[in-house]
């Protein structure tokens, strides 16, 4: 049995969180540079937590920008086990409303500008993201936000696009009516990516704020009414967070799904081949194997 350590990634509008004990802000040096910010550890009824603010306190990093490797990274050096992100997401469902939390399960990623893996030459690896995120950890955040009284709907698509723009009314049309879509945002990839290359159980939790820009009754999308929409909403998810120690417990049976598992036979680069300089970078997110 490991401990269990749950990780919690605050998107737009969330840059600390309520309620965690004994509690510091704890700076992180990762071989892929700074995370977005320091890293707020702490417990919750006996289970060991940390907070990251994706975008960084007082909202430095564009979508573009957020260091994602050094994020993933830094959250598996600090002994976590469950990364859970939260994010702010424009609707492409008129049931998904603002102000509904959505347990994203798959994504289409869009996004071109990122560094998307901790792997390359000198270590090739090859992990399956067929199943993106945790089932088991997806199982908690649906039952806590339940509990907590929070719409909540189970099951989605997320578009990640690269942005900082919001998207146009025919790309808005073409994720929704030909993509099949559910909810858009910028941030999950490659965040979801290396949280699986790192062998880490990864939730998404997206927040509609909007109907982006396809719904003839909306208008375009705001900013500012995003943020308004997800300060409203910021105690639902605090409450969520709250019921997560007691249903993931602080011993933790391995994955059923094999999330802390993905680099079994994934690396293909002859152990005689490998570089050890790219070894040395991957200390923490596959010291497990190598
Ligand atoms: C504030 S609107 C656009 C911004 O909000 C979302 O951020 P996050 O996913 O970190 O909550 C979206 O992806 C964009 O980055
Ligand atoms: N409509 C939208 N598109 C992209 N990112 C978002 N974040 C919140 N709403 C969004």
């Amino acid at each position: 049995m490991t401990q269990t350590k749950i990780a919690i990634i605050g998107g737009s509008g969330i840059y600390d969180i309520d309620g965690l004990e004994k509690t510091e802000w704890v700076t992180v040096e990762t071989p892929w540079g700074d995370p977005s910010d320091q890293i707020l550890t702490g417990s919750l009824s006996g289970v060991d937590m940390a907070f990251l603010p994706r975008h960084g306190r007082g909202h430095v990093h564009s979508p573009t920008d957020v260091p994602y490797r050094a994020n993933i990274d830094a959250l598996k050096r600090l002994g976590v086990t469950d990364v859970i992100s939260v994010s702010a997401c424009g609707s492409f469902r008129e049931h998904m409303a603002p102000g509904d939390f959505l347990i994203v399960d798959q994504f289409i990623d869009r996004t071109f500008a990122r560094e998307k893996s901790f792997f390359g030459t000198g270590c090739v690896a090859h992990v399956s993201v067929a199943h993106p995120t945790c089932p088991r950890l997806s199982d908690a955040c649906e039952s806590a936000g339940k509990a907590a009284g929070i719409t909540i709907h189970r099951g989605g698509t997320y578009l990640a696009m690269e942005g900082p723009q919001f998207s146009t009314l025919a790309e808005s049309k073409m994720y929704r009516e030909h993509w099949g879509c559910d909810v858009i945002g910028m941030t999950n990839m490659p965040e979801a990516k290396l949280a699986r290359e790192a062998e880490l159980c990864y939730a998404s939790i997206a927040m509609v704020t909007d109907y982006d820009s396809w719904h003839p009754d909306h208008g375009e999308v705001d900013v500012t009414a995003i943020i308004a929409t997800l300060t409203g909403n910021a105690e639902k998810g605090c409450a969520l967070v709250k019921g997560l120690p007691d249903l993931l417990g602080a011993d933790r049976a391995p994955c059923p799904h094999g999330c802390d598992r993905a680099l079994e036979y994934a690396i293909l680069t002859a152990p005689e081949k490998r570089d050890p300089t790219v070894l040395a970078k991957l200390d923490a997110v596959a010291g497990r194997i190598l």
